[in-house]
């Protein structure tokens, strides 16, 4: 080959590369880089044992009933995932509907907004986002309605993303990022003037004691809103497809269990609160909030490719590989739970925590 034929040779390798990683890029541009990519908290060297051992939290279902065991394997879950997520869909670690006209984006910050709008807050009221993943939701809600917001999350890992990203966008004084279990708070009785939580309780193995813990943190007459995931009126325990949608979702988002739609209310009023709206945001007039994971397919195709090599190289945690393609599966899943209508996670549930207990 003379050196004319491997420049040029050179020189449209370089250019698909950079077609490749960055025109098509990830779904979210800003955040997390592909180098960067990492087990959390975890180790680089053991990535691969806490996925095998992720795994293994399903080989006995039964474990992950008992709620010792659950919040270890959704913080195991959050170490392997949080920075995929980021570096892949961005800071908001939730769906919202498809919006015509508006990007992803702007979508997803409307479906935020929307959730504080309801709660009804005041600028300098102290809230609680109860499950804040990096705080992308707590940043926006910060921003659009001047309240104090305090964050809580099972994993370490993701408070310190939070705490970075909330000095970065200059809302470190308006932003607070506790580690700790959602289903025993370290606030003190009535001390909130509103709660929200946005696809996040669904980890709770139950949402009793989960909603329990949020009422006895809020303060008397204050309202709580939950974009809760759940099994809607179209599964059918008897579809062995449905069957499958829905376990192949609970595996991939270290979910003990998904709920039907019909327990929330009931589950929140058997707590105390009075419940004043209940509402399935995914259903039409609502654009499909899947279609967002469906135009990513060829990005996550590139995506794996970039993974598997950082890999090999050593730059990336060897166990990355496994969970990106569990992840990737997942999203198929989703799309289908979505698609077929058995499944929402945008289930909204507003409630207010009375006045006074007789008022119930
Ligand atoms: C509420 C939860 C998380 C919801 C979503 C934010 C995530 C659910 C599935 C995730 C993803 C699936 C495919 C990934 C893709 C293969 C990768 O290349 C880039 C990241 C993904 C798009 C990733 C992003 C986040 C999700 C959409 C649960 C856990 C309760
Ligand atoms: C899918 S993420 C959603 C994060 C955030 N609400 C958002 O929309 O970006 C779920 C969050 O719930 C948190 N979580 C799950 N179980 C928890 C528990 N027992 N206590 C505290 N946080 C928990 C996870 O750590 C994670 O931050």
């Amino acid at each position: 080959m003379d050196s004319l034929t491997l420049f040029c040779t050179g020189a449209v390798l370089a250019a698909g590369l950079y077609w490749f990683v960055c025109v098509l890029g990830p779904a979210e541009q800003r955040g997390k880089r592909a180098v960067d990519l990492s087990g959390g908290s975890i180790s680089a060297e053991k990535v691969q044992d806490k996925y095998d051992q992720y795994w293994s939290f399903f080989r006995r279902p039964k474990e992950i009933e008992t709620a010792e065991k659950v919040p270890d394997f959704v913080d195991t879950f959050y170490n392997l995932v949080t920075d995929i997520y980021e570096w892949g869909w961005g800071q908001s670690f939730h769906f919202s509907p498809a919006i015509p006209g508006k990007s992803h984006r702007d979508a997803t910050r409307l479906h935020e907004e929307m959730a504080v709008d309801l709660i009804k807050v005041k600028p300098g009221d102290r809230i609680l986002d109860a499950g804040c993943g990096v705080g992308g939701p707590m940043r926006a809600i910060a921003a659009h309605s001047r309240a104090k917001v305090v964050g809580i999350t099972i994993n370490e890992y993701q408070v310190n993303r939070a705490k970075s990203h909330n000095k970065k966008a200059g809302l470190d004084s308006l932003c607070e990022v506790v580690c700790g279990n959602f289903l025993e708070m370290p606030f003190p009785d009535n001390s909130f003037d509103g709660a929200y939580s946005i696809e996040a309780t669904c980890h709770a193995p139950n949402l009793e004691e989960v909603y329990a813990e949020i009422f006895r943190v809020m303060k008397p007459g204050s309202l709580y809103v939950s974009y809760e995931w759940v099994t809607t009126d179209k599964y059918k325990a008897e579809d062995p497809e449905h069957v499958d949608v829905i376990q192949g979702i609970e595996r991939g988002d270290a979910l003990p269990g998904l709920r039907n739609f019909s327990d929330i209310a009931e589950t929140a009023r058997k707590v105390g609160f009075e419940v004043v709206k209940e509402l399935d945001l995914a259903r039409p007039p609502a654009q499909p909030w899947w279609t967002r994971l469906k135009m990513g397919r060829l990005a996550y195709w590139r995506n794996h490719i970039v993974i598997i090599v950082l890999a090999a190289l050593g730059i990336a945690p060897k166990g990355t590989v496994d969970v990106h393609e569990m992840l990737f599966k997942t999203a198929d899943y989703l799309t289908r739970g979505g698609e077929s209508g058995i499944f929402s996670p945008m289930h909204m549930i507003l409630c207010r925590k009375p006045e006074s207990p007789t008022s119930s």
